[in-house]
C-alpha cells in the first residue's frame, strides 16, 4: 500500500492541492483536456479551498464527483453544493462542472443521460477518493443493493446505489471507473479511518469497498 502520512490537517490539505495541481497540469501538457473527480462529505472541503486558488488551464479541466447523494443541490447533504461553494470558484470557476444529479425523483430515471455526459472525461485523469469509517468509497457501501455490479470489470460508468448506512438514494462510479484513473488518491482522517483501512487490506471488496482500489491508489492520511 502506498501510504504517505502527514504531521497535521492543513499540512496534508495543501500538499495534496499542489499534487492534484500538479497531476492535471501534466495532463494538461499532453492533452486537450484533463478531469478532475472528487469525493464528497466532510474531509475535502479544506483540499478544494487551496485548489481554487491555483493557476491552471481551468477552461481545459472537466470537474465531477465520485458520488452523490439524491438530494436537490441547495440541500444540505449534496456533494454538489459543496462543489460548488468550495472548488468551482475563484480561478477554478472556469472549468467544466460535469453533473452527477439531475432533478428526477430517483436515479435511475436520469442514469442514461448522466453516464452520456460524463463518458467524455474518461479515463479520469486525477481521481480523488474520500472513505467511511466503514471502508466505503465513493457511494460503494458494505450491504449496498447493487455492489456486486459496481465492483465488476465490466460495470457501467454510473450506478444507482441504496444502502443500510446510506439514509438516501445514492448515483456513484463504478469501482472500474475509478480504477482506470491515471492518478489515484484517497484522503482520510483520524484513527479510526486508519483501522478501518488496514481492516480493509485484508478484508473483499464485498466486504470492505475500499479494497477494490487500494493496490492503485495513493493513500493520505493523518491524525
Ligand atoms: O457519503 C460520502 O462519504 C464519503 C466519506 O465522507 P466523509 O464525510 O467521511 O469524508 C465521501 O467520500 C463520499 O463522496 C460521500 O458521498
Amino acid at each position: 500500500m502506498n501510504f504517505n502520512e502527514y504531521p497535521d490537517r492543513e499540512m496534508m490539505m495543501i500538499d495534496l492541492a499542489n499534487i492534484i495541481a500538479g497531476e492535471l497540469g501534466e495532463s494538461l501538457r499532453t492533452g486537450d483536456r484533463a478531469s478532475l473527480c472528487v469525493p464528497g462529505g466532510t474531509t475535502p472541503g479544506p483540499i478544494f479551498d487551496a485548489l481554487n486558488e491555483v493557476a491552471l488551464d481551468w477552461d481545459r479541466v472537466d470537474v465531477l464527483l465520485n458520488d452523490e447523494r439524491w438530494v436537490p443541490e441547495d440541500h444540505e447533504r449534496s456533494n454538489t453544493r459543496l462543489l460548488r461553494q468550495r472548488l468551482l470558484i475563484n480561478k477554478a470557476a472556469a472549468a467544466k462542472y460535469v453533473p452527477l444529479y439531475a432533478p428526477t425523483e430517483t436515479p435511475e430515471e436520469s442514469m442514461e443521460a448522466l453516464a452520456a455526459g460524463i463518458e467524455p472525461s474518461l479515463p479520469l485523469s486525477v481521481c480523488l477518493l474520500g472513505m467511511g469509517a466503514d471502508m466505503h468509497t465513493a457511494s460503494l457501501f458494505p450491504g449496498a443493493d447493487r455492489l456486486e455490479e459496481a465492483l465488476s470489470p465490466d460495470a457501467p460508468i454510473l450506478l444507482p446505489m441504496r444502502a443500510p448506512g446510506a439514509p438516501e438514494p445514492r448515483i456513484t462510479l463504478s469501482a472500474r471507473v475509478l480504477k482506470d484513473s491515471t492518478n489515484l488518491h484517497i484522503v482520510i482522517t483520524g484513527a479510526e479511518k486508519r483501522e478501518a483501512l488496514e481492516k480493509a487490506r485484508s478484508l473483499e471488496p464485498m466486504d470492505a469497498p475500499v479494497a477494490s482500489v487500494l493496490d492503485r491508489a495513493q493513500i493520505h492520511w493523518t491524525e
